[in-house]
């Protein structure tokens, strides 16, 4: 499958990196308003195909988009220390006026994916402005928070993040929800295998948690200027359920219904596979956390309507 990449900044490029890794695309091609730095990014990317698969990697214009599957948008500016993902949304929406109309040119039957920030509302923006159906533009969305909270309970618990089944919901940012009741450790629940191992979930390790995945992107930007792995291996993950045709249940976001909101672009659950998304699973919450979830989506719903299109 061909890929295509807007912004081949440090979360386009580490996307290109981890795709080619991972064997996720045969054909990605890099388009970033910065020629120079999507011809630099292409080669160095490319020196490390060889030791991978046979991804083929190029930078190029719209034009080069012609027959991608997927297009990731990662292009835009990123928050500087202290500031949120929501202050970015005036100078992304502009941007993606300028560049989802030249994708849909070249590529009206790829699948969007959006990483840019606010991703949420960037992904609602890319789905008005392309017109296409709501499960085929998904925007990265929680996957991350939900990766950062399975890397925390993991180390915690002394198992595989990648057995730890618990998501993080609503907004990709300071709202978002933790569905701590949702959680299972393989197929029990969580407070029951932590008690058994000895590493109870007390208040403060429940806050050390959250604090943990809420303000990652905060603390990593402090230290670094930006975060771009972790997002990067998110949409390479997302490239190769869309790829393969995995109906893999990954937290993205995508317009539709949430807790009786909607039109809202949030994450839940999401059955991803070859079409886009297709189904919503959305786990039992506490009565607290579907109150948390809806107040996250309203506020979602609202700062949207106000972004003209
Ligand atoms: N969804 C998520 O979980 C995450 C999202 N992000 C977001 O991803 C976005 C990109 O972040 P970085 O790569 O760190 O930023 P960056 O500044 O390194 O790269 C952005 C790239 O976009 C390009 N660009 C700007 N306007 C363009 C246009 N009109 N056409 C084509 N290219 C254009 C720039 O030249 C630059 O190379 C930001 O909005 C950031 O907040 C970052 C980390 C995680
Ligand atoms: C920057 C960002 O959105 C993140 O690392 O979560």
């Amino acid at each position: 499958m061909k890929l295509g990449i807007i912004g081949s900044g440090m979360v386009g490029a580490a996307a290109a990196f981890a795709c080619t890794l991972r064997g996720a695309a045969s054909r990605i091609v890099l388009v970033d308003i910065d020629t120079a730095r999507a011809r630099a990014e292409a080669e160095d990317i490319a020196h490390a195909a060889p030791f991978a698969g046979a991804t083929q990697i190029d930078a190029g214009d719209y034009d080069d988009l012609a027959g991608s599957g997927i297009v990731i948008m990662a292009c835009g500016v990123g928050q500087k220390p202290g500031e949120t993902r929501l202050e970015l949304l005036g100078r992304n929406a502009a941007v993606f006026r300028s560049v989802v109309g030249e994708v849909m040119r070249v590529c009206p039957d790829a699948i969007l994916l959006v990483a840019s920030n606010p991703v949420d509302i960037m992904g609602q923006i890319a789905q008005a402005l392309s017109g296409l159906p709501p499960g085929r533009v998904i925007a990265s969305g929680t996957i991350l928070d939900t990766a950062r909270f399975r890397w925390l309970l993991g180390r915690h618990l002394g198992i595989a993040p990648r057995s730890v089944h618990a998501y993080v919901l609503g907004e990709h940012g300071d709202s978002e929800v933790l569905a701590w009741s949702a959680a299972r450790a393989g197929s029990i629940s969580l407070q029951g295998f932590a008690e058994q191992v000895g590493a109870p979930l007390t208040p403060e390790v429940r806050d050390r948690i959250d604090n943990g995945v809420r303000r990652a992107a905060y603390t990593i930007i402090e230290g670094k200027g930006a975060t771009w792995y972790g997002i990067g291996a998110g949409l390479a993950r997302i490239v190769s359920a869309i790829a393969q045709d995995e109906g893999a249940v990954l937290t993205v976001s995508t317009l539709g219904d949430v807790m009786g909101v909607q039109d809202v672009a949030c994450s839940v659950p999401r059955v991803v596979g070859a079409q886009g998304v297709t189904e919503d699973l959305v786990p039992d919450l506490s009565p607290a956390e579907a109150d948390a979830l809806r107040a996250s989506a309203e506020m979602l719903r609202d700062t949207a309507a106000a972004v003209p299109v």
